[in-house]
């Protein structure tokens, strides 16, 4: 699929980016492009995987000319730089309006000037009935890619994206700190109890937004369907896993926080495509002439919901325990805890 091809991953030195190298770099793929603003992290990945096919790009989404010097060349576009801390973005929203709205319409300008024939943008569930800063500019983000695949041929550049929930131990998020707090045998620090988050592994976040590039339309957005839980549970996981005592401690929830994700609403569950795995939700092709579409208006919106965190699959704390043990993350952090660690070892990214 990728044979002799040059792949761009924005954003490239996260989470996400270091997952589609992993799964890329060994095979007969031609160049994956690393674009991103921190020069460590780039310094850090070029030593770790010390391979020719990866070439790294210092710039910002936001400078629509640093995007334009990495896109030479470059057959497909993953889209995955973003502000994607919820407090912080709450505090600098504005920093998150420049950087995940005005850098994607950067980011998919310069892909259609440059004839790249696919780009695959990155959303959240988050996104959807957005309730803070980051998940509405990821509302707008998804906009902005929708509206401009309406304007670009799907055979000169295709533009889809995916919706996903939390990324298991995505660095700065809650497992990395639930680790730190057992290794140091501090209390775990519960928001609250009864929040459910949708729970994916990045191995599962690459799968979907590899099925997204396989099978996306114009204007697609792609769901995987997730289990959830609750993150009491999950702290009681982490606890039984490390076999700790550790302090379960509320510290009530955060800046811009819901008690629930929602990753289809029951609008896009009406229109979406159900793929067994994953759900499609299409591009609305209508034109602003909706008289003429009146006749498909008649489906019956009441026997759809949402498609949410607190109705979708829940898992049990033995269920969740066995998700997180299938992490390399948590193995690796387990084994060292098992010999005296008491600092993280493991980042998923750099
Ligand atoms: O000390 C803490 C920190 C967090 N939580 C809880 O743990 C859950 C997960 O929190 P994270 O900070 O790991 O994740 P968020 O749901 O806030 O957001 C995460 O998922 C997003 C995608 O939806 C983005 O990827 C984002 O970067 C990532 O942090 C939340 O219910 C949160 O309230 C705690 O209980 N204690």
């Amino acid at each position: 699929m990728l044979k002799d091809k040059t792949l761009l991953v924005t954003g490239g030195t996260g989470t996400f980016g270091n997952a589609v190298v992993r799964r890329f770099l060994n095979t007969d793929i031609k160049e994956i492009r690393i674009f991103s603003r921190d020069e460590k992290k780039q310094d850090d990945m070029r030593r770790f995987y010390k391979n020719d096919k990866l070439k790294f790009f210092i710039g910002d989404v936001r400078d629509i000319q640093s995007v334009r010097n990495a896109m030479y060349g470059v057959d497909y576009v993953f889209q995955a730089a973003a502000l994607k801390q919820v407090p912080s973005c709450e505090f600098f929203p504005l920093e998150a309006v420049k950087t995940n709205i005005l850098g994607t319409e950067n980011v998919l300008t310069a892909a259609i000037e440059f004839g790249v024939k696919k780009v695959v943008c990155l959303s959240t569930d988050k996104a959807v009935y957005p309730i803070n800063a980051m998940g509405m500019s990821k509302a707008l983000m998804e906009k902005i890619f929708v509206a401009k695949s309406r304007t670009v041929e799907p055979d000169k550049t295709l533009i889809c994206g995916t919706r996903y929930g939390n990324v298991m131990a995505s660095r700065g998020s809650v497992i990395p700190l639930f680790v730190q707090q057992i290794k140091n045998g501090k209390p775990l620090t519960v928001t609250n109890p009864d929040m459910t988050r949708f729970l994916m592994s990045i191995e599962e976040a690459v799968d979907l937004v590899l099925y997204a590039f396989q099978n996306g339309n114009q204007g697609d957005r792609f769901v995987k369907k997730s289990p959830s839980a609750k993150i009491g549970d999950l702290a009681q996981a982490m606890k039984e896993i490390f076999e700790v005592e550790n302090e379960i401690k509320i510290i009530g929830t955060r800046h811009g926080e819901k008690m629930h994700e929602t990753l289809l609403t029951k609008e896009e569950h009406l229109v979406s495509e159900d793929l067994g795995d994953f759900y499609r939700i299409p591009a609305d092709t209508r034109d602003l002439n909706y008289e003429k579409y009146f006749e498909k208006g008649t489906s019956d919106l009441s026997k759809y919901v949402d498609y949410r965190s607190d109705n979708t699959i829940i898992l049990s704390v033995e269920q969740t325990k066995e998700k997180l043990l299938s992490l390399d993350y948590i193995q690796k952090e387990l084994e060292d805890y098992k010999n005296g660690g008491t600092k993280p070892i493991v980042s998923e990214g750099f």
